[in-house]
C-alpha cells in the first residue's frame, strides 16, 4: 500500500449494507481454545489480518495444526485436548507483533503447557503492560524471565500445570490480563478463582470470554460481583462461527451518521457477544436515527451531529470514532473512563489530541480522555499521522478531506479498509 492514501466525504448519501471481517477478539479467542480442545473445530467467518495471523503462526510452532481456507474465512483447527504439547524450536521466539490479545493470551497458555518458549513482540508490544499476568502466571507455577525491560516482553516461559486456587488482581492495565487467566483455567490442577479487587475494566471482553469458554465446553462463570471461577476441564472441539468485527463496524456505522444515507451491518445486533455492538447507542444519543435487530445494526443520518458526555470504559476501542465524530457535532464532547488507551497501539488519547487539533479542534487531553469542542469549519487537507495504529487510520478516515498517512496499519485488524472506501468513492 501506499505510504498515504487521500481521502474525502462520499460523493453523496451513502445506502449500502457494509460488512467488516471477522471479529478479531472472538477469533483470537476460538483459536485458542479449538487449540486446547479434544477434536476438531471449523472456525467460520475468521478476522484474516495481522492479529489473528500471529496467533495462528504461534499456535502452528506449538503443535496445533490450523488449516486455514484460502480467504482464511475458515479455519480448521486439530485440537490438542489439553496443554500445548511442544514448541518447535524454543530458541526462537515466538513473535506476537502488536497483538495484544496474542500476546496475553498465549503466555497464559504457555504458562500451563509443559513448554520452554520464548515470546517476543513488535517495539510497541515490547511497551505495552505485562506485569500483572506474568506475576500471576509465576504465582500459579510457571517460571517466567524477562529478557529486556522488567515485566514486559520479551519473555522466556516455562510452563507448568497451573496451580489453580485465587488469583487477586488488582486494578489490571488491560482487561486481557483477567481473559488470559480465564483462557488458561481449564487447564489448572483445581478451579480458579480471580479475583478483581477495584471492579472489573471493560467488563464486556471478560463477559465474552466466559460465553466462549462456554462455547467449548468449560465451566466458567461469575460467582459473585467482581469475583470469577472457571473449572479445569477438557474442552471440546465445534462449529464456531465467529460475528463481523463490532469495533470495525463502527467507523462504516458512522459514515451514514456524519455523511448522511443508511448503512446496515448484517449480522451484527442485540444478540452480539461484542460490546462494542452497543456503539449504535452513541451514535443514536449524538442524533442519527439507529434500528438495532437482533443480528442487524442500521444507521441513518439526520444531518444532525450533537455533542455528547461518554464514559466509553467499556467499550475502549470505540474511543477514536467517538473523537471523529465529535469532530463533526454541534457542540462539545467529553469522552472519559479510557486511561486504557494509554497502552494500546499508540497512546491514543495523545494522538486523538494532536490529530483532533489539526483539525481545529479545541482539546483538553485528561489522563483518562477527552474534551473535545469541533471547530466551525473542520480543516481540509490536514496530513493526519497514524502512529501505527490502526483504529487512529480508520477513524480519522472519517474526517472528511483528509490524507491519511501509513494507510497499511490496518492490516493490524481490517486490512480492505481503504478498498472499502474507495468502493464508496472516497478514495483519491
Ligand atoms: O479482550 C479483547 O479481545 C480486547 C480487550 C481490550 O483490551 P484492553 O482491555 O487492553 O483495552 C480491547 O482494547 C482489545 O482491542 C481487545
Ligand atoms: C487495543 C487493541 O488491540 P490489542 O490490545 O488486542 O492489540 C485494538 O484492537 O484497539
Amino acid at each position: 500500500m501506499t505510504s498515504e492514501v487521500r481521502v474525502r466525504p462520499p460523493p453523496g448519501p451513502i445506502v449500502a449494507a457494509l460488512t467488516p471481517p471477522g471479529s478479531k477478539s472472538l477469533t483470537n479467542r476460538a483459536l485458542v481454545l479449538a487449540a486446547m480442545s479434544e477434536g476438531t473445530s471449523m472456525l467460520r467467518g475468521c478476522l484474516d489480518s495481522e492479529d489473528t495471523q500471529v496467533m495462528r503462526a504461534a499456535l502452528g510452532r506449538c503443535g496445533v495444526v490450523c488449516e486455514a481456507s484460502e480467504d482464511a474465512g475458515e479455519v480448521r483447527v486439530t485440537g490438542v485436548g489439553g496443554p500445548l504439547p511442544r514448541v518447535d524450536d524454543p530458541e526462537r521466539p515466538i513473535d506476537v507483533a502488536t497483538a495484544g490479545t496474542a500476546a496475553r493470551f498465549l503466555a497464559a497458555v504457555f504458562a500451563a503447557s509443559p513448554i520452554r518458549c520464548v515470546v517476543d513482540g513488535s517495539a510497541r508490544m515490547r511497551e505495552r503492560p505485562m506485569e500483572g499476568l506474568l506475576q500471576a502466571l509465576q504465582a500459579q507455577g510457571a517460571a517466567i524471565r524477562c529478557l529486556g525491560a522488567d515485566d514486559m516482553l520479551p519473555c522466556e516461559i516455562v510452563g507448568a500445570r497451573l496451580r489453580g486456587g485465587e488469583i487477586r488482581l488488582a486494578r489490571p492495565p488491560s482487561s486481557q490480563f483477567i481473559s488470559a487467566l480465564l483462557l488458561a483455567a481449564p487447564l489448572a490442577e483445581a478451579p480458579l478463582r480471580v479475583v478483581l479487587e477495584q471492579g472489573t475494566p471493560a467488563r464486556p471482553y471478560v463477559d465474552m470470554t466466559l460465553a466462549c469458554l462456554r462455547d467449548f465446553g468449560a465451566d466458567a462463570r461469575w460467582v459473585e460481583q467482581d469475583v470469577l471461577e472457571v473449572s479445569p476441564t477438557t474442552l471440546r472441539g465445534r462449529d464456531y462461527h465467529v460475528e463481523p468485527d463490532a469495533s470495525a463496524a463502527t467507523y462504516l456505522l458512522s459514515l451514514a451518521a456524519i455523511f448522511g444515507g443508511e448503512v446496515r451491518v448484517p449480522g451484527l445486533g442485540r444478540t452480539s457477544q461484542q460490546g462494542d455492538a452497543r456503539f449504535c447507542d452513541v451514535l443514536g444519543r449524538m442524533g442519527a436515527h439507529v434500528l438495532q435487530g437482533p443480528e442487524i445494526t442500521l444507521v441513518r443520518g439526520t444531518g444532525t451531529l450533537h455533542g455528547v458526555d461518554l464514559d466509553l470504559s467499556d467499550m475502549p476501542d470505540t474511543t477514536l470514532t467517538a473523537a471523529v465524530l465529535a469532530l463533526h457535532a454541534s457542540g462539545p464532547t467529553r469522552i472519559r473512563g479510557v486511561d486504557v488507551l494509554r497502552h494500546h497501539e499508540s497512546d491514543r488519547i495523545a494522538a486523538a489530541a494532536t490529530e483532533l487539533r489539526k483539525l481545529g479542534a479545541e482539546v483538553v487531553e485528561h489522563e483518562d480522555g477527552l474534551d473535545i469542542t469541533p471547530p466551525a469549519q473542520i480543516a481540509q487537507d490536514a496530513a493526519i499521522d497514524t502512529y501505527r495504529d490502526h483504529r487512529v487510520a480508520m477513524a480519522f478516515s472519517l474526517a472528511g478531506h483528509v490524507t491519511i498517512r501509513d494507510p497499511g496499519c490496518v492490516a493490524k485488524t481490517f486490512p480492505r479498509y481503504f478498498e472499502v472506501l474507495a468502493g464508496l468513492g472516497m478514495v483519491e
